[in-house]
């Protein structure tokens, strides 16, 4: 690695000595640290609570007596907290009764009445901690709005999440709920992290696991002992489980989290540290960390990072710093190399997280990790951007979207206004439509469909032919053909397969024009244009679903096109459709399909957004790259968007 420019920013977190040190005691002691080591946000704790009256201080006063006996009394009932027993189900672990700890015999099978009795009377009352993978909760912004509130909150609680908040120190406590799941209570196999034999001589069936528990809008890690009732099972009891829980997922990511603390409302490094870190490293990702301190930093990490020492590359940002990244990678000599061994995901701490929104269908920084943690690792297409004032040096690859007009203004024109968050963005589209402002250009497109019966019937052959061959990979991979072994360990993962130098050949390089099979868009529209926008992921934020049939891998970029002249009372309605797709049905909306474009501005003033980004007013030519760059997805499929049913 050329790592010596690297070396000031990056923290190394192994999870060697990840704590499995119990519960109570240390998490009454950590809310103290915790406290302590809070910068902004306990500063800001402090101003608000100064500004509550005395009140509230004797109320937290009297609060922190009865946390004083609670935690008192919880370390009185350490000893005797229960441990369940428990049943491997096809879904996950399901807690059967409690045992005595003291008293449990970690071999017996003789299942206890109190269990039978209950698991009988209760076979329609089951509980579930979120059942499966596809009932992770799908959040919009407003996660991230309340998630430095919760911040505030918690870290005067007993949250364990903050144990290390701000502090380089690797040890995390994950505090344990033994004795405190009621039976019948499911943990999904989806949410469980780790897991270990609480003797590993004897290996009995007596297990530790580690799983993600909802609290409040989101989840963090928590320890349970469970003695597993199941008999009938062959082999290694903990493998099993690991192999369940770790279902087509690669184990133990080596990360490298580039983090912008400039991000959203600057608070990135405080949602990484609060609510990611503790899930990675609970389920023992290894993880280095990296700041960026100026813009374009994250394409000089990328230039530079040891390919050899990480599989995943995640970005604690906005999706700008996932762009700087991959054009990072792409500007290797070995980019043939690193588009193969690195995936490429983000955790959401920015203003735009599309990429998070449509790869692991959340907006919540908790609940993508968990994704993070959980999901398949996709090929995925890109885009290839080329502009006079760069193209000599490099082009630029673009993994969301490129815009011109309404859409680029109101994104790039509000950046003063980025403490509004999101909103921002919303009212600068609206206050552009309504002056009826227009981006004249010439459009030249290479179609795939062009027409939007052409688009549906693409999109439904390409979403099913996904769909196949991700279902003939796992088929071929668990009839042995293909088995992937991680660290050391066993576990069929589906192979994304891998790209050669030939794949990073351009097909229309710009110096030589438009070729003759492109259409030019009619003049009378693009004289007039009010919205161009170019994307290959559903959403370009957390609830405006701008490109409903995009896919991961159809070879295809998603064009959206608007005429300025369109009467406000018909672009109402289309703007808000946008949270629900279905904007592109409308007769106002051109929607294509299409495998390259050239867009000449004929303004001297504004500009070009490329994935959110300030990119120059010039001319600019886009095609597709197939199947270039690696990401992770949740379930191996971008956020469903419902466009089959529009
Ligand atoms: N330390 C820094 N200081 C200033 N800018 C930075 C720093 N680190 C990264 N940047 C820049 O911040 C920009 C936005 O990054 P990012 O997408 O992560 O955040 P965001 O809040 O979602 O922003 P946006 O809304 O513009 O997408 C990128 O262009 C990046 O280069």
């Amino acid at each position: 690695m050329a790592q010596l420019p690297l070396l000031p920013s990056i923290t190394n977190y192994t999870t060697s000595t990840f704590s499995t040190t119990s519960s109570s005691v240390s998490s009454s002691t950590s809310s103290v640290s915790s406290a302590s080591t809070e910068t902004s946000i306990s500063s800001a704790c402090i101003s608000i609570s100064s500004a509550l009256s005395k009140k509230s201080s004797s109320k937290r006063a009297e609060k922190s007596k009865k946390k004083k006996s609670s935690s008192s009394k919880k370390k009185h009932q350490k000893k005797e907290d229960p441990i369940s027993s428990a049943i491997l189900t096809e879904d996950g672990i399901k807690i059967r009764a409690k045992t005595s700890s003291s008293t449990s015999n970690s071999n017996s099978s003789t299942p206890n009445p109190y269990s039978l009795s209950n698991s009988t009377s209760n076979v329609n009352s089951t509980l579930t901690i979120n059942t499966s993978t596809t009932s992770f909760r799908s959040s919009t912004d407003s996660h991230l709005e309340t998630a430095s509130l919760i911040s505030c909150v918690t870290c005067l609680s007993d949250n364990p999440a903050n144990d290390s908040q701000g502090s380089n120190n690797n040890s995390h406590t994950t505090t344990s709920v033994n004795g405190q799941l009621p039976d019948n209570v499911v943990i999904p196999y989806g949410r469980i992290l780790n897991a270990k034999y609480i003797d590993p001589i004897k290996k009995n069936n007596l297990i530790e696991i580690v799983f993600a528990k909802p609290r409040r809008h989101d989840v963090i890690p928590k320890k349970l002992t469970v003695s597993i009732e199941n008999q009938y099972l062959n082999g290694d009891l903990l493998d099993e489980i690991m192999d369940r829980s770790y279902k087509n997922t690669k184990r133990n990511r080596s990360i490298l989290v580039v983090i912008n603390p400039f991000g959203g409302k600057r608070k990135a490094k405080k949602v990484f540290m609060s609510k990611a870190k503790p899930l990675l490293l609970a389920s023992e990702c290894s993880i280095d960390i990296a700041y960026t301190e100026y813009i374009g930093h994250g394409i000089k990490i990328a230039q530079e990072l040891d390919i050899d020492k990480y599989d995943t590359i995640a970005c604690a940002s906005g999706d700008g710093i996932p762009h700087e990244i991959m054009n990072g990678l792409y500007r290797r000599p070995d980019r043939v190399k690193a588009f193969n061994k690195l995936a490429i995901t983000q955790i959401p701490c920015g203003s735009g997280n599309a990429m998070s929104v449509s790869c692991h269908w959340t907006n919540n920084p908790s609940y993508a990790t968990l994704c993070l943690i959980k999901s398949i690792e996709v090929r995925v297409d890109v885009m290839l951007c080329s502009q006079p004032s760069y193209v000599d040096q490099f082009p630029k690859l673009s993994f969301l979207s490129q815009t011109y007009g309404v859409i680029a203004e109101s994104d790039i024109n509000t950046e003063s206004f980025r403490w509004m968050g999101s909103a921002r963005f919303e009212l600068g589209v609206a206050f552009n439509i309504l002056q009826r402002k227009k981006y004249p250009c010439d459009i030249y497109v290479k179609y795939a469909a062009k027409s939007k019966n052409e688009l549906k019937s693409r999109y439904l052959k390409h979403k099913t032919r996904e769909s196949l061959r991700f279902q003939d990979e796992l088929e071929e991979q668990q009839q042995g053909q293909l088995y992937g072994v991680i660290d050391g360990e066993a576990g069929y993962v589906p192979d994304p397969g891998s790209v050669t130098e030939e794949d990073f050949h351009i097909k229309y390089p710009f110096h030589e024009g438009v070729p003759n099979d492109w259409e030019k868009v009619d003049s009378n529209i693009t004289d007039n244009l009010g919205i161009f926008y170019t994307g290959k992921m559903p959403y370009v934020a957390a609830d405006t679903k701008f490109f409903p049939a995009a896919l991961p891998c159809d070879g295809a970029i998603d064009m959206v096109i608007t005429d300025s002249r369109t009467p406000f009372t018909r672009m109402a309605p289309i703007l808000l459709a946008l949270d629900r797709g279905s904007h592109v049905l409308q007769p106002e909306v051109i929607h294509s399909k299409i495998l390259a474009y050239k867009l000449v501005p004929k303004l001297t003033n504004g500009l070009i957004a490329v994935d959110g980004e300030k990119f120059p007013l010039e001319p600019i030519q886009v095609e597709i790259m197939p199947r270039l760059c690696k990401t992770l997805l949740r379930n191996g499929v971008f956020v469903d968007t419902d466009f089959d049913s529009m």
